[in-house]
Parts: structure tokens; sequence; C-alpha cells
């Protein structure tokens, strides 16, 4: 069930869970580089995207930490995405017949030479039938030092046309927009479409929104616990061009909706531990419409 790849910045990890549902992790920033459901793939992962094992893979499902965005110290978005995490647990069957891995990452001399503490992350992926569960725990072993962090899930959702989707669950919501030098302004649309560069930190956010029209015109179901933000980013036309890792045309085939906890920071006492959870899943109506018909 698990395949590794022998050099060391293609290493692989293969969640099956058979029917061709399917999540591919590379250990390099354990990044969900796949999630295909009935062979369907659900993520969006440049053309362009290096597999070098230097930078950041462009897509799927980045592990974001400790620093969203700039950094003063290290690169943008922090070194876990750029660092070779452990595979903890190989992928295991459970007897529900979801499929089960646990990767780890702790500080090592690349990480101190950034950020000088001790840490340690669990990091578990659950594929079930229809759904893609992330649980993440970062504890602080220290005894005496305190560390602040943020942490977000980079979600890269593969759709037919951005100009279609719809996003719940942000009316009302104060947002920094990070297009407007970070200016505050507050939601005032029942449902969020994306039409231009957009780069908004979307701050106390509910733990549900559900996105319209991903692939095969199906909604996308985001459940988050302990990520109070959520980031919508598109780089549209001009931002494309100077992305380097992503493709001029690509910008109308992905929408980054991304569960964080950036607009303020964790703090981590010594001896304690964070947690936050997503699940992704597909909503698939067709169902819903069958038992509707049934109780009728
Ligand atoms: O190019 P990257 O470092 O992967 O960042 C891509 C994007 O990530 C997030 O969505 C940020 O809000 C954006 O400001 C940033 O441009």
């Amino acid at each position: 069930m698990a395949a590794t790849g022998g050099a060391a910045a293609t290493s692989v990890v293969v969640l099956d869970r058979g029917n061709n549902t399917t999540c591919t992790i590379n250990l390099h920033g354990a990044t969900v580089v796949s999630w295909r459901v009935n062979n369907q793939e659900q993520l969006f992962v440049s053309k362009l995207a290096s597999f070098d094992g230097k930078r950041s893979i462009r897509g799927g499902v980045s592990f974001v930490f400790p620093q969203y965005g700039a950094w003063s110290f290290g690169a943008q978005h922090g070194f876990a995405r750029i660092t070779r995490w452990n595979l903890e647990r190989p992928p295991e069957r459970l007897h529900n017949g979801d499929v089960e891995a646990i990767f780890s990452l702790m500080d090592n001399e690349f990480t101190r030479s950034m950020w000088n503490y001790q840490f340690r992350i669990t990091y578990r992926l659950i594929l079930r039938e229809k759904e893609l569960h992330f649980h993440i725990g970062v504890y602080n072993p220290s005894k005496e030092l305190s560390f602040t962090f943020n942490l977000l899930l980079h979600t890269y959702l593969k759709v037919p046309d951005v100009r279609r989707c719809q996003i719940t669950g942000l009316h009302g919501c104060t947002f920094i927009d990070k297009t407007r030098d970070g200016a505050i302004y507050q939601e005032g649309r029942e449902v969020v479409a994306v039409n231009e560069w957009t780069d908004r930190i979307y701050q106390h956010t509910p733990q549900e929104h559900i996105v319209t029209n991903v692939v095969s015109g199906r909604k996308m179901r985001i459940h988050k616990y302990n990520f109070p933000d959520t980031v919508i980013w598109n780089p549209w036309v001009d931002k494309a061009r100077e992305i380097t890792d992503f493709g001029d045309d690509e910008f109308p085939n992905m929408l980054c909706v991304e569960a964080g906890h950036v607009s303020s920071p964790v703090i981590l006492l010594p001896g304690t531990a964070f947690e936050a959870s997503q699940i992704m899943q597909i909503i698939i109506e067709g169902n819903v419409s069958r038992k509707t018909k049934r109780n009728r």
C-alpha cells in the first residue's frame, strides 16, 4: 500500500482505498499532491510544479508552519513545506476500510538554523470513501521555552472554472485584504465568488465552508476545527505570470481555500500541545435526492 521512490526528493506515500480512490503524499513537505476519488482528481497541482526536493510543491495541500507569509528568518510560509518529513506510520487499513497514515516532523539542524525551538508535529491523514481527513498535533517538548507559530493547510482545489465557484460561510466576517495593503473590510456577500486577483485572510470564520462547482460540478465541504481563519487566494492573470512555477493559463482551474491559524499566532507553553483538523468531503447530491425520493 505504501510506495516510496528511490531518490530522497521524490519519495511518495500512497493511501489506496480501492475503487480508484487514492491519496498521494510527497514526503517533501508532507505535501498532499493528489486526492483521487473514483479516479477523479480533486486537487490542483501546477504543470510547472517543481519536485526537486528544494522549493515547495506548487499545489495540492501544503503544510505552512511556523510562519504564514513573508518571514525574516527563512522562506515565505516557513520551513515545514520545504523539509523532508518522516513516515511515522505507513498506510494501514482500518476495520471500516478507511486508510490511515501518520507523518511527523521534529526540529533538526535545518529548522533550528531559522527557528531555535524544539517541537514535534504529527500529521495524520485518513482517506475515506468521499473524504480526506487531516489531523494535526504540534507539541512543545521544552521544559522552559514557549513558542508562537502560524499554521495553515494551503489547499489548492481543482476546479473547471474558478469564476463559477461560490464559497459559503464568509458573510459578515472581517477580512485582511492582502491585495490592498492589508486593509480590513467586512464581507457583505452571502456567498463569495472570485473574479479577480484575490488574497484575503477571513477571520473568525465558521467551522464549515461549502465550495460549489468543483470537479464535475460537485460541491466540496470543508470542515475545520481550531482553525479560526480562512484564506482565499487566486493569483489571476498578472500575478500568475510572476509565479515561475505556475502556468500563465492555470489560474481559472484552481481555487485556494486555506484553513489556518494565521491572523493571530498560536502560543504554545512548555509541555503542551495544539491540535487542529480539517475534513474535506465531496457532496454527492445524487445520494441525497435518491434518499428523498425513497422517503416520498
Ligand atoms: O507562492 P507561495 O509562497 O506558495 O504563496 C502563495 C500564496 O499563499 C497564500 O495564499 C497567501 O495568502 C498569498 O499571499 C500567497 O501568494
